[in-house]
C-alpha cells in the first residue's frame, strides 16, 4: 500500500516578513522529493512546520488523508534529520546503534569506514562519519516518510554517491523528502521535486524549470 504526506495550507510570519504562503507538497512512500530553494526562502522553517517544532499560523499536514498534528511525537510516521548534530556527542557508535535496535553489520557492510570504529564515541568520529551515522539511523529506522535537511554537506564525492545509492535502495521502505543546495546529486535521486521561491512551491521537471524560475543558471 502506498502512503501519502501532504503539507499545504501553510501561512508563516516572522513579524511583517512572510516566509511561506502558498505551499502545496505531496510525498508518497517508495518515492523521494527533493525540495530546492535558494538560502532563506524557507526549506527548513517548512520542515519544522511540517514536524510541529515551528508554529504557523495555519497549516494541514495529513497522512493518507488525515490530519495529523504534533507530528514531532510520532516517529512512526516521520522522522528527520536536522542540518545540526542530533546524536550526543558522548555516546558510543555501538550504544547508538544499540538504542536504535539497529545491527552494526548492516551499518559496516553499507559504509565500510565504520571498521573498527564502533567504540568510539560520536565526537571521536569525523565530521562526515558523524553526519553518515545520523543519517543512516534516520533513514533505516522503522517510519512511513523520513525529512532529510541537508544530508550531503561534509560529505567527499565517494560517501555522497554512496548515500545516493543507499537512499535509491531504501526507498523501497518509505518516502524522502529531501532538500540539499547540490541540486545535481538532488535532480539525479529525486522522482518529484519542488521548487521554494517567494513562499510558495514549484513543481519542477526539468533544469529548464528551475532556470525559468532563477533558481540556476545554465551556460556561464
Ligand atoms: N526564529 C526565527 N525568527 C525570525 N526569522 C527566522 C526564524 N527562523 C528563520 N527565520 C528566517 O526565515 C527565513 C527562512 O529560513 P530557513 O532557515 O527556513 O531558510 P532555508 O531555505 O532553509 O535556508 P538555507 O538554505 O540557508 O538553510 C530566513 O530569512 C530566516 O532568517
Amino acid at each position: 500500500m502506498i502512503h501519502t504526506l501532504e503539507a499545504d495550507g501553510i501561512q508563516l510570519d516572522f513579524g511583517v516578513r512572510r516566509i511561506l504562503s502558498d505551499v502545496y507538497m505531496k510525498c508518497e512512500t517508495g518515492k523521494i522529493m527533493g525540495l530546492l530553494g535558494r538560502n532563506g526562502q524557507g526549506k527548513t522553517c517548512l520542515m519544522n512546520v511540517i514536524l510541529g517544532t515551528l508554529n504557523s499560523s495555519s497549516n494541514s499536514i495529513r497522512f493518507d488523508g488525515k490530519v495529523t498534528r504534533k507530528v514531532k511525537n510520532r516517529p512512526d510516521l516521520l522522522l528527520y534529520l536536522p542540518q545540526f548534530n542530533f546524536i550526543p556527542k558522548n555516546l558510543s557508535v555501538k550504544k547508538v546503534l544499540e538504542d536504535f535496535e539497529l545491527p552494526a553489520a548492516d551499518l559496516e557492510q553499507r559504509f565500510p569506514e565504520f571498521n573498527s570504529r564502533f567504540d568510539l564515541k560520536v565526537n571521536q568520529l569525523s565530521g562526515g562519519q558523524w553526519r553518515t551515522l545520523e543519517l543512516y539511523i534516520v533513514v533505516k529506522a522503522p517510519s512511513r516518510f523520513a525529512m532529510l535537511d541537508e544530508p550531503f554537506t561534509h560529505l567527499n564525492p565517494i560517501q555522497i554517491e554512496n548515500i545516493k545509492q543507499f537512499l535509491l535502495e531504501e526507498k523501497a521502505n518509505k518516502g524522502f523528502l529531501i532538500t540539499d543546495h547540490m541540486y545535481t546529486h538532488l535532480l539525479d535521486i529525486s522522482d518529484t521535486v519542488y521548487l521554494l521561491k517567494d513562499g510558495r512551491t514549484h513543481l519542477t521537471n526539468t533544469v529548464k524549470d528551475l532556470e525559468e524560475l532563477g533558481y540556476i543558471r545554465v551556460g556561464y
